[in-house]
C-alpha cells in the first residue's frame, strides 16, 4: 500500500492524473513536522498523503504524529498505514496543526467544492478546527467559478428529505440553470438514497456554468433551511493549495491576507 511501492513513470512520459495527485500529496506531507496532530482528508488524492505519512512514520521520520480522520474510509486506510488516530474531541486539546485534503473544485479565491465522494461534514468540522488547511489537487480541479464541473453537495437529514429538497429548489430556482436532486446509488432492486458516514442523505445542486451569485449569501441561505446540516462549499478555509500541473511541476497558492 505504501507509496514507495509505486514505480516512477519513464522519464519524459506524461504523468497520469493519479500520479499528479501523488505529486501534490507528497509535497503537502513535507509540511508535516514531528509531534503534529493532523486532520486526515478523504478521497483519492488524500489517500496518497496517508500512504506517504505511513511510510515516513514507519521509517521513524515523524515521531509523535497522530491524525484525526475525516471519514470512516480514511480511518480504515490510516489505521492500515500505521498512523496513530485520535477522535476530534481529544484532538481539540492537542490542537490540529495541519489538515491535508483533496477537493473537487478550487476557484481563484481558493474557495472549494468538496464532498462529491460523500464526505463533507466531518471534513468541514475537522479542517475548520485546524490551524492550517493544505489542499492538494491536480490542475483539472482549478475552475473559474464553483459549481462549473459538477454538483455542489448538501448534507440533509433523512427525515423529510424530499421536503427539504423542495425547500432548496424553492430558494434557488431563480439562479441560472439551477436544478437539484437527491443523490442515489443503484442496488439490484432499486435506486436508494446515498447514506453518509453520519447516516444522512446528500442533495446535489447543479448550476449551469457555475455559481454566478454571492457564495456567502448562498451558503447562508442554505444553512437557514431547516433539515440542511451542511454543504460542500468550503469558503475561505483553505490556507494553501498545492496544484500538480500537467507537466509534473507544482504550484503552491496561498490564501490572500
Ligand atoms: O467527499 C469527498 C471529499 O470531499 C474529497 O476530498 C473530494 O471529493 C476530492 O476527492 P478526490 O481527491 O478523490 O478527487
Amino acid at each position: 500500500m505504501g507509496s514507495a511501492a509505486a514505480s516512477p513513470p519513464p522519464p519524459g512520459s506524461p504523468l497520469s492524473q493519479d500520479e499528479l495527485k501523488r505529486v501534490a500529496a507528497h509535497r503537502a506531507v513535507e509540511f508535516v513536522e514531528p509531534g503534529m496532530t493532523l486532520g486526515l482528508g478523504t478521497g483519492s488524492t488524500a489517500a496518497h498523503a496517508l500512504d506517504r505519512l505511513g511510510d515516513l512514520l514507519r521509517a521513524g521520520a515523524l515521531p509523535g504524529v497522530a491524525g484525526v480522520p475525516t471519514s470512516l474510509k480514511t480511518e480504515l486506510h490510516a489505521a492500515r498505514a500505521g498512523i496513530p488516530l485520535l477522535p476530534l474531541d481529544a484532538a481539540s486539546g492537542a490542537r490540529i496543526r495541519l489538515s491535508i485534503d483533496g477537493a473537487d473544485e478550487v476557484d481563484p479565491d481558493l474557495n472549494l467544492v468538496k464532498g462529491r465522494g460523500g464526505s463533507l461534514l466531518r471534513e468541514k468540522m475537522i479542517e475548520g478546527a485546524g490551524e492550517r488547511f493544505v489542499v492538494i489537487v491536480d490542475e483539472s480541479k482549478l475552475v473559474p467559478r464553483l459549481g462549473c464541473t459538477g454538483a455542489v453537495p448538501v448534507e440533509v437529514i433523512p427525515f423529510g428529505a424530499p421536503h427539504t429538497l423542495g425547500l432548496i429548489r424553492k430558494v434557488f430556482e431563480g439562479l441560472p440553470g439551477f436544478h437539484a436532486r437527491l443523490r442515489t446509488v443503484k442496488t439490484e432492486a432499486d435506486d436508494v438514497p446515498f447514506v453518509t458516514d453520519n447516516g444522512n442523505y446528500i442533495v446535489e445542486m447543479f448550476f449551469e456554468d457555475g455559481i454566478r451569485g454571492d457564495l456567502r449569501d448562498i451558503s447562508d441561505r442554505l444553512l437557514r433551511i431547516t433539515g440542511v446540516i451542511e454543504h460542500g462549499m468550503f469558503l475561505g478555509m483553505a490556507t494553501t493549495v498545492i496544484v500538480a500541473n500537467k507537466d509534473g511541476t507544482v504550484s503552491v497558492l496561498h490564501k490572500k491576507k
